[in-house]
């Protein structure tokens, strides 16, 4: 018989949330095609109620080290602790206990597609062999909690993948978990729709004050959703921090790489006009100067238009969006070629008003194309 003391019907009933430690976590695969290193030396803190992104590439390892969590895998080497219990040490029904501190929610939702959303939701409370009426009434709270009271009798394929995204948050919550693991949540979902359930995760996570991990290969839904976030890399984290520092000044070349997805490239007409070398005395030099957060929410604009200010310099392009709210992005000016050298970029960049502003040359605009 199921020991149901610890468990909580009431939808809200704040649980203190759980932290995550990963204690020098590796994980060998072998298989027939040769031996994988999904998980290497991985070591850091997963802080009790923030909303925690991993992201990599694929194959990168995202899903077998939010797997250690749950011990859906077993690390080879290394231990990972939920609020201090290494789930290792647990015999078979305190790990099943356990495993209910740990909700998870996946890609593809995972419904039962002969059982309508109420069923869906209830199921992991029938299993656990609660009473009828118990699970009514959390799965009416859950329902609500999720949006979905109109959706109760209905089934799955009747849903939107939204919809379907919500039922299965429900799902994840029916014991009131501490810690929600998000696997690729939102990667069949377009964009609008993603924005509904991370706005929906974010306030499951004030309200419900739940650890949350989600692994995604977006840097859009990092962003938008997390605190903090790990970039992995074959096995290992090659970059962790806020989400305003990574993006604002990322340091490793695969965090770069996803980056590109999300940073505002220049449009492609104007980036067919720049030269790495003056070819005319009248091509413009071109800087751009990169915001990287670390001025706070609003960009100090005193120095930029202080360069601004000398004759003839032009705005050419520019984005500033908010990240976590800090002011993040990039500025294109062009510098005629008459100024280039009485400009003492230097000195502009010394001024207290540059604080998480650097400059960088990014080549030279055609005159002739300018004018084109
Ligand atoms: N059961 C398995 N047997 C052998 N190799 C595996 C197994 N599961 C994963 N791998 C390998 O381990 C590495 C990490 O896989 P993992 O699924 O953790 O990566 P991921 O970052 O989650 O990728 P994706 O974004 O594609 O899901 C990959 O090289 C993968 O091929």
């Amino acid at each position: 018989m199921t020991d149901l003391s610890d468990l909580t019907y009431v939808v809200g009933a704040r649980r203190d949330s759980a932290g995550i430690r990963f204690e020098h976590v590796s994980h060998r695969y072998r298989s027939a095609q040769g031996d994988v290193d999904a998980l290497i030396d991985i070591d850091f803190e997963i802080a009790a109620g923030e909303i925690f992104g991993i992201i990599g590439r694929s194959g990168a390892g995202k899903s077998t080290l939010v797997r250690t969590i749950n011990r859906l895998e077993k690390p080879g080497a290394g231990r990972v602790l939920l609020n201090a219990t290494d789930l290792s040490q647990l015999g078979e029904r305190a790990l099943a206990q356990a495993r209910r501190r740990i909700g998870m929610i996946f890609q593809h939702f995972n419904l039962l597609s002969s059982s309508t959303v109420a069923e869906n939701i209830g199921l992991p409370l029938r299993i656990a062999g609660i009473p009828a009426a118990q699970i009514k009434s959390k799965v009416d709270s859950l329902l609500e909690l999720v949006g979905l009271s109109d959706k109760r009798d209905v089934y799955p394929a009747r849903l939107s993948g939204g919809q379907k995204q919500r039922v299965g948050i429900a799902r994840a919550l029916v014991h009131d978990p501490e810690v929600l693991l998000c696997d690729e949540a939102t990667s069949a979902l377009d964009p609008e729709t993603t924005e509904s359930i991370l706005q929906l995760l974010r306030d499951i996570n004030r309200r419900l004050g739940l650890t949350v991990v989600l692994i995604t290969h977006e840097m859009e839904v990092i962003r938008s959703a997390c605190d903090r976030v790990a970039v992995m890399e074959r096995g290992r984290i090659v970059e962790i921090g806020e989400v305003w520092r990574v993006f604002g000044s990322p340091q490793a070349d695969a965090t770069r790489a996803l980056l590109q997805t999300v940073t505002h490239d220049l449009p492609p007409a104007f980036r067919e006009q720049i030269g790495s070398a003056r070819r005319s005395p009248k091509d413009a030099l071109l800087l751009e100067v990169l915001v990287d957060g670390q001025g706070g929410s609003d960009p100090d604009l005193v120095a930029l238009v202080g360069a601004l200010s000398e004759p003839e310099i032009r705005l050419v392009h520019g984005v500033i969006e908010q990240v976590q709210g800090r002011a993040q992005g990039r500025l294109v000016l062009a510098v005629p070629g008459s100024r280039e050298t009485t400009l003492n970029v230097g000195a502009w960049t010394a001024l207290p008003g540059w604080r998480g502003q650097r400059v960088r040359h990014l080549g030279y605009l055609n005159a002739g194309a300018q004018h084109a």
